[in-house]
């Protein structure tokens, strides 16, 4: 089975031809995040089990649905928050699990400080959000965090993804699909991703000048 799903719409093209262009507004930049947010949901969420729901329309009774499990949305922080509240909005019975993990500058190595899942109980399911995966050190980090939960059913959600951070994610866990809009040519030397957007953080949180 392929376990990396790429976006190819054209509404994906367009909203992320927004989040690309270094003129574009933190307003905007969050509005395509969102938007582009949905779109992987729709592709991510597709294999969630539903049991049968009893209710009824204004005309007669009928068999509705409901999700299943227990759902978590696991963003990294600090960019994946800005794809929790599209996730949110379409399950909105999520819970969410917040990894606080930043990047070495000088080595590009995640740095975790932030992580408070409980010993036990883990979610049915994981949708972990992140808008980049460059080297794939930060995807990993949080997969396996989740994994030790004991979380049974991971998905890594990316808007753009770097072929180098896909082919280390999937030699570290070949069983996790990951979902992207796109894959780009190539890291730089910093280890950004091109053509890329930029650092997903900053725009989104407006602190590009700190
Ligand atoms: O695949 P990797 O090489 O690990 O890089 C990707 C990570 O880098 C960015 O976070 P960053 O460290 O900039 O933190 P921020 O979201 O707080 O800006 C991005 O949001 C990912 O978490
Ligand atoms: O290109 C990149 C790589 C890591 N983190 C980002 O925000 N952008
Ligand atoms: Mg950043």
């Amino acid at each position: 089975m392929n376990k990396l799903v790429v976006l190819n719409h054209p509404l994906v093209d367009c909203h992320l031809t927004v989040l690309r262009n270094r003129n574009t507004s933190p307003a905007e930049f969050r509005q395509s995040v969102r938007r582009l947010s949905m779109l992987l949901a729709h592709s991510a969420t597709a294999e969630l089990s539903t049991t049968d729901l009893p209710i009824e329309t204004p005309l007669q009774p009928m068999t509705g649905k409901k999700l299943l499990n227990r759902i978590g949305l696991v963003p990294i922080l600090r960019a994946g928050i800005g794809m929790v509240e599209p996730m949110l909005d379409l399950i909105p019975t999520s819970e969410v699990w917040h990894l606080g993990l930043y990047r070495d500058e000088a080595t590009a190595k995640p740095v975790s400080y932030y992580s408070k899942l409980p010993e036990s109980s883990p979610v049915d399911v994981a949708f972990v959000l992140d808008p980049m995966l460059a080297t794939g050190g930060s995807a990993s980090m949080a997969c396996q965090a989740l994994i030790d939960w004991g979380v049974p059913s991971i998905k890594m959600l990316s808007i753009i993804a770097a072929p180098e951070g896909i082919a280390k994610f999937q030699n570290d866990f070949p069983q996790i699909e990951v979902h992207s809009c796109v894959v780009d040519e190539r890291l730089n030397d910093d280890s950004y991703i091109v053509p890329g957007l930029g650092d997903a953080g900053d725009r989104i949180f407006n602190t590009l000048h700190s």
